[in-house]
């Protein structure tokens, strides 16, 4: 459904002694199959809205290729806007136009019959839990309704590709959940492919099928989250011993498990800890160990690593550090554009 190669992005402002250059996306390959959910994950100013809006055509690759629903974003753009729905970040819906009145609207532009449309409309509202706002206007809606309101004007021409840049920016957790449920139903009830970018691993990790890291313009992850999980980050193996003068040669025991690109011993009294590949394999193996050694344990924990822990393994720093916003975060204005 989506095939680029080498995609690239350059933004150039100003002129003379201001002239500045932005290399935003450089070089990324993606392939999403039919039927996918992915997500592209990263810190802000990654390239990921950079990359939605040259696959939307919004915007011209200035490198490589992108082929979305068999057409090329370059030569066919009228042919992929048909085939695809798309919530930008920042929205376009008119704050003026009656909720209900303009997905109807959007649904008629596409080429859609208007006895279709309405009630496929009403019951997208009902769905995304909007029913009650059909007649009223962006204006007298929350953010979290305007942003359900964006959906609505995303799909209500049952597209086959729906790009969603950071869908649940803005919603209380009630609402990222329905939103999820949503999302899923698309894809089960119509074998939708859905593209979603987030910061919110939460949200990679619950929603997407496979999630592709992008840092810097960059793709430096690509695979399901429990593989991520289990290749890059590996489990967080804490041992406690006894006598903290064993925790040395606790050490050395942890640091003979499992190899793991990067992974270093850390000792704090009498604690130790280490990140191992898939230590339910290993924790036999290490505690027989340090009973040979004579040491006592006194506790052992194991911890399922997280996105954050990926990120943090894949690039030194932690997403959120990067300015990832919380999860509760203030609305901001919406819409949507195809
Ligand atoms: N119109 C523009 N002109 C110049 N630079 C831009 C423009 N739009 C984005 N950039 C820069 O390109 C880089 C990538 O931005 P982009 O919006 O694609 O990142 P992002 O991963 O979507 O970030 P966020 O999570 O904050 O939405 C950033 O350094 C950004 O400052």
């Amino acid at each position: 459904m989506i095939h680029t190669r080498g995609l690239a992005h350059l933004y150039r402002s100003g002129r003379g002694r201001n002239r500045r250059e932005v290399r935003a996306v450089d070089g990324v390959d993606l392939d999403v199959r039919p039927g996918e959910i992915v997500g592209l994950l990263g810190p802000n100013g990654a390239g990921k809205t950079t990359t939605m809006r040259m696959l939307t055509t919004s915007l011209r690759p200035t490198g490589g290729t992108a082929v979305v629903a068999g057409h090329d974003v370059v030569r066919e753009p009228a042919q992929i806007r048909r085939r695809i729905g798309y919530v930008s970040q920042s929205g376009g819906v008119s704050s003026m136009a009656r909720a209900g009145h303009e997905v109807v609207d959007r649904g008629l532009l596409y080429g859609g019959r208007s006895r279709d449309v309405e009630p496929r409309a009403r019951r997208l509202f009902a769905e995304l839990d909007i029913e009650g706002l059909w007649d009223r206007t962006p204006r007298e809606m929350s953010g979290g309704q305007r942003r359900r309101l964006d959906l609505a004007m995303g799909l209500i021409h049952r597209p086959d590709l729906v790009l969603l840049d950071e869908p649940t920016s803005g919603l209380d957790p009630q609402s990222r959940a329905n939103l999820w449920q949503h999302v899923r139903r698309l894809r089960a009830e119509h074998e939708t492919t859905v593209l979603l970018t987030t910061h919110y691993l939460d949200e990679a990790d619950a929603l997407c099928d496979r999630i592709v890291v992008v840092d810097a313009g960059h793709v430096i992850a690509d695979d399901t989250p429990d593989a991520l999980k289990a290749s890059v980050a590996g489990d967080l193996v804490d041992v406690g011993v006894l006598d903290p003068r064993d925790a040395d040669r606790a050490a050395a025991v942890l640091a003979a498990a499992g190899p793991l690109h990067g992974a270093t011993v850390e000792v704090d009294g009498a604690r130790v800890r280490r990140r191992i590949p898939r230590a339910a394999t290993e924790i036999p193996g290490i505690t027989r160990a340090l009973q040979d050694h004579g040491i006592v344990l006194a506790s052992l924990e194991v911890r399922r690593p997280t996105l954050e822990d990926v990120f943090l393994s894949l690039t030194g720093r932690s997403l959120r550090e990067d300015g990832a916003q919380p999860l509760a975060v203030e609305p901001e204005p919406v819409g949507v554009s195809s």
